[in-house]
């Protein structure tokens, strides 16, 4: 299979794991920062997460310094543009991209500012490119709760026009949904969509707390409801579709190694399973590579990796005029 040349599409990256290095010297000279080093690949190497990473919160200490280069519109904007420029370059037909608009508050912009100025970067990647997409809001569950529904009423002006969803990202701690029942209520009112990051670091409960408390049509990354036989029953029959994301899997210790990952498990028992980047650069992917790695580990025929494409058209959070298109590309 050409990996390259497939169309593919990712449900499941992070705005900020995925700043191209030469973006963030770019936009530290012009925002007058100090970066730790000059170098780009010195740069790169402190973006990237390592392999031997112990868990999930170390994975996570890699948001800081692209964080720092997008507080001002123009960085936002530009960013946003990038990431969607660099999956249309690799063929990705469809892109949900999410980030947390309360880390962008270091300069004083407002949520709608945020929200505008990413918004209008994949706008202007769409006019450009052979890519369609949209946007995810992400909460960190670590942060104060008290400006979550200024996110979600921001947000809401942009609904299915550049905003769709709304989720819970972090770490990832037991029992973490009761305390955002009644975010994720409002959220559902005002007309987003649910997808919530679980049983990642945590266990399996929590998934099926995301989807019973929470409303969650989706699960980011949703790995150890192997084990929780409760959750992987509620997941196979409601058709909750797992968003995987192979390379953070390991480098976070979801998994301890790509042939353990239960995702050809899931999918030969019928649970809707997507192969996503998570962070092009903290992860140092592609979808090109994501997809290279589970066809070739899990030995998947191309139907299989279609009958996946579709699941990923069907489960994501696309106007169905933007689905139909997207089937299109489907063998
Ligand atoms: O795999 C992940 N699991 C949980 N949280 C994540 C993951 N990747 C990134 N983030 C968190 O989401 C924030 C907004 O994009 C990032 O700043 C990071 O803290
Ligand atoms: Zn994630």
């Amino acid at each position: 299979m050409n990996y390259f040349n497939l169309p593919k599409i990712d449900l499941h990256c992070h705005l900020d794991g995925s700043v191209r290095p030469q973006t963030i010297i770019d936009l530290a000279h012009q925002q007058n920062l100090t970066l730790p080093s000059e170098d780009i690949s010195e740069i790169k190497s402190l973006m990237v997460a390592p392999e031997t990473c112990q868990n999930l919160d170390e994975y996570l200490m890699r948001f800081e310094l692209p964080l720092s280069v997008m507080q001002t519109e123009a960085g936002l904007e530009r960013i946003s543009f990038e990431v969607f420029e660099d999956a249309a370059k690799e063929n990705v037909k469809y892109l949900e991209v999410r980030f947390g608009p309360m880390l962008h508050l270091q300069n004083g912009l407002t949520f709608d500012q945020i929200i505008g100025s990413v918004v209008k970067g994949m706008k202007k990647a769409e006019e450009q490119y052979d890519i369609k997409g949209n946007y995810i809001l992400s909460i960190l569950r670590t942060m104060p709760k008290d400006r979550i529904n200024e996110v979600i009423d921001a947000g809401a002006k942009y609904l299915n026009d550049g905003v769709v969803a709304f989720d819970l990202a972090g770490s990832e701690v037991s029992g973490f949904c009761h305390e955002f029942i009644p975010y994720a209520k409002y959220a559902i009112e005002k007309g987003y969509r649910v997808t919530i990051h679980a049983g990642e670091q945590g266990d399996g409960q929590n998934v099926h707390d995301a989807v019973s408390l929470l409303g969650a049509e989706r699960i980011g990354h949703g790995i150890h409801i192997k084990g929780h036989p409760e959750a992987y029953a509620l997941v196979k029959n409601e058709a909750v579709a797992l968003e995987t994301c192979p390379s953070s899997n390991i480098q976070t210790k979801a998994v301890d190694n790509l042939s353990s990952h239960p995702i050809k498990a899931f999918h030969k028992d019928g649970v809707l399973i997507t192969i996503n980047t998570d962070n092009r650069t903290v992860s140092n992917t592609t979808m090109t590579d994501e997809v290279r790695k589970v066809v070739e580990e899990f030995d998947l025929s191309r139907e299989d990796y279609f009958a996946i494409y579709k699941v990923s058209v069907e489960h994501s959070f696309a106007s169905d005029a933007v689905k139909q298109h997207l089937l299109q590309f489907a063998e």
